[in-house]
């Protein structure tokens, strides 16, 4: 298969478990963003994709090839990793032509290659300037440039954005996916941030404990978490209790028929979209509760219901806006395809 796979991928640190039981193929030119807490094992997974630390167990592909013993030099890597900062005394065209110049590529072949990658990042002429004099933003393009000089055939990051400003960040990842997309690159990103992961992935990986807990498209790890961790983590979502009642779930103190309940299985969480939740008059639907605080975000309306002793956020489109106030009893409606039973 051309791409890369992971197999069985086992690291130990003495008797300490840092990734346990890894199996990914991520197939030729897509994107994949590795989620997850702070000490879930996102950083050593790389690193044992890089070379950079050999796994306890498993074996690692690229393109049917097995490169688990490969040195890092040798796996064909454009690396973006916060360890690795630019040469500090060498210019913008220093900097990037460095991996084809210890290639012994000649002079005028690595001058056409920097002006190529600098207009690719929107840096057309910034050769001779030295680093020093570049903003975090550029400092971050140029270090991406350098990774691509060689033409890899895998690009990976490692928390690529995380020293940008917020504003910068998001359109780095905007430029970041536009430019994978363009050379139909192999990419793979850590980070820590969902939003991110959502933006540029193709599929996001997230994992906890050293394990992979989901790996699937943003949309579906968005409205079809695999689990609690997965739901919890996204964000933003409603986590409730249910317990079977025959003909579907009892939730909220009410019955929602037509909720697929795993077999044997008699209460547990379900997940459902605040977009998924409808607010209609009391007599209108089987729930019910009271409005506890409305919030105007402008371009969304979320209104927060007390119902069964729980909250519950609903999210309107200001075309729909609810005609609610705080301390008003609301129905709320629950369409069974929206709730997602979550494996604990
Ligand atoms: N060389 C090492 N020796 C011992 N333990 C290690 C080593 N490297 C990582 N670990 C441990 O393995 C676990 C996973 O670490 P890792 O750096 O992969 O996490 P991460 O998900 O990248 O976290 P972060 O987002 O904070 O960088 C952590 O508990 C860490 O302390």
């Amino acid at each position: 298969m051309s791409g890369l796979t992971l197999q069985n991928i086992v690291k130990q640190f003495g008797t300490f478990t840092a990734v346990r039981n890894v199996e990914l193929t991520v197939p030729h030119g897509t994107f994949v963003c590795l989620l997850g807490p702070s000490g879930c094992g996102k950083t050593t997974l790389m690193r044992m994709v890089a070379g950079l630390d050999l796994p306890t167990s498993g074996a690692i592909r690229l393109d049917g090839k097995d490169i688990t013993n490969v040195p890092t030099h040798k796996r064909d890597l454009g690396m973006v990793f916060q360890s690795l900062a630019l040469f500090p005394h060498l210019t913008v065209g220093e900097n990037i032509a460095y991996s084809l110049r210890i290639r012994g590529i000649g002079k005028e072949a690595q001058k056409k290659r920097v002006d190529e990658l600098l207009a690719m990042i929107h840096l057309a002429g910034y050769a001779d300037r030295p680093v020093a004099k570049l903003s975090g933003g550029q400092r971050q393009r140029v270090a991406i440039a350098r990774a691509l000089a060689i033409s890899p055939k895998l690009f990976l990051l490692d928390e690529p954005l995380s020293a940008l400003d917020a504003k910068l960040r998001e359109a780095m990842q905007v430029e970041l996916r536009q430019l994978q997309q363009r050379l139909g690159i192999t990419t793979i990103v850590v980070t820590h941030d969902q939003r991110e992961a959502m933006t540029m992935a193709d599929t996001v990986v997230v994992m906890n404990g050293g394990e992979i807990r989901q790996a699937a498209p943003p949309v579906e790890i968005y409205r079809r978490p695999a689990d609690t961790f997965v739901a919890d983590f996204i964000g933003m979502t409603n986590l409730i209790d249910f317990s079977a009642d025959g003909t579907g779930a009892s939730v909220l103190g009410a019955s929602i028929p037509g909720l697929a309940i795993p077999a044997g299985l008699e209460s547990g969480i379900i997940s459902v979209r605040p977009e998924d939740v409808h607010l209609t008059a009391p007599g209108n639907a089987p729930i019910s509760g009271t409005v506890t605080f409305v919030r105007d975000l402008g371009g969304t309306i979320e209104t927060f219901v007390e119902a069964a002793g729980k909250q519950v956020v609903a999210v309107s489109m200001p075309n729909a806006r609810p005609d609610v106030a705080v301390g008003q009893t609301v129905g709320l409606k629950l369409n069974p395809a929206d709730c997602v039973v979550l494996k604990s």
